[in-house]
């Protein structure tokens, strides 16, 4: 489903089987199985049959499957698509993506699949831009086919490709996160933030979380499942957040019925993006569980 809650994506290495087999019980929205950088190169083939094999006989439940492939640019990248296709992966990740044309050649090839299974059209990919000219290139990578849900950044190669390092306050990533928001808004699709590495200072990575969220990002990629109720609190709507969206909603189709268009609530001006606005966080408190389809409709 290309429109859906993706807040935390986990990633997991491919040839790990009892991360592959326990990864859903954490419940993340997407888990990423890693079939490039975790997996050593002795490890790939594998690492595929693995995943693979996963893909084919683990119930993930509601939990969606994306699997991050090797660029097509090593010998591992035709098959990592052709095994996970044929497994039915939900998302193809593409790692490294620094041009349109990578992913229009990667959907070339999973068209190749469906079609000889029956499915066009059923995979849906999703871009890893990781360098300057990635990042630069985000907008047209974004735009290159319609099985794209999303593009993330991937912060580790990419502050490599600048020749920097990562710090806690990340001004190092503000242009490609501003990047990756614009470009995906601009597309109609997803963006999603690049992992925090590390695993002992969870302060640093709630302030990140709240950072990113507050940029545009649509969720964010973890590696551990300590990570996942950080991401979900910060991403979850408060009840103070929840009740003002209820008044704005509630307003709005008051004034409707009555014909009239600006309306106020609590002494504010309330007009279009502030009820698209306030939309998003019922929507968003729905997912998290704690309203309703039935208590939006009683507005
Ligand atoms: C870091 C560590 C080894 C620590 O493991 P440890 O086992 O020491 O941790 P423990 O605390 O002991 O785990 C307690 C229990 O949780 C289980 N558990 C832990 N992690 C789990 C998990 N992820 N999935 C399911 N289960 C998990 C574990 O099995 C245990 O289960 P149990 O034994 O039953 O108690 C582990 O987390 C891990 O491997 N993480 C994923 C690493 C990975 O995939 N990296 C590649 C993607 S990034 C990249 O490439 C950079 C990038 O490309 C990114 C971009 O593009 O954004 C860029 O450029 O920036
Ligand atoms: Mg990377």
């Amino acid at each position: 489903m290309k429109d859906r809650l993706r807040r935390t994506m986990m990633f997991l290495p491919g040839n790990n089987p009892g991360m592959l087999t326990d990864a859903h019980i954490y419940k993340p929205d997407s888990i990423m199985i890693d079939l490039e950088d975790a997996v050593s190169i002795n490890q790939k083939d594998a690492a595929r049959m693995l995943t693979f094999n996963a893909l084919k006989t683990i119930d993930y439940g509601d939990v969606e499957r994306v699997v991050r492939i090797n660029g097509l640019d090593t010998p591992y990248g035709r098959e990592d698509i052709r095994a996970v296709v044929t497994a039915g992966v939900d998302v193809i990740r593409l790692p490294k993506t620094d041009s349109a044309q990578d992913i229009i050649d990667v959907d070339e090839i999973i068209t190749e699949v469906e079609k000889e299974l029956g499915c066009v059209g059923r995979t849906l990919m999703m871009a890893a831009v990781e360098t300057a000219t990635g990042v630069l290139n985000a907008v047209e990578i974004a735009k290159a086919s319609p099985r794209m849900m999303g593009i993330a950044l991937g912060a580790e190669d990419y502050v490599t490709n600048l020749k920097t390092t990562r710090s806690s306050h990340g001004w190092e990533l503000f242009a490609a996160r501003s990047q990756i928001v614009l470009a995906a808004r601009n597309a109609g699709i997803a963006c999603f933030d690049t992992v925090n590495s590390n695993l002992n200072d969870m302060e640093q990575f709630r302030t990140e979380v709240q950072f990113i969220k507050d940029l545009g990002f649509d969720g964010k990629s973890v590696i551990h499942p300590k990570q996942i109720s950080v991401v979900n609190e910060i991403y979850t709507p408060t009840e103070k957040e929840i009740n003002s969206a209820i008044k704005v909603i509630s307003g709005a189709k008051e004034a409707e019925r009555k014909g009239s268009g600006v309306i106020t609530v609590d002494g504010k001006m309330v007009d279009g993006p502030i009820i698209v606005r306030a939309e998003r966080t019922l929507k968003l408190a729905i997912a998290s569980g704690i309203l309703s389809e039935e208590d939006i409709h009683e507005l």
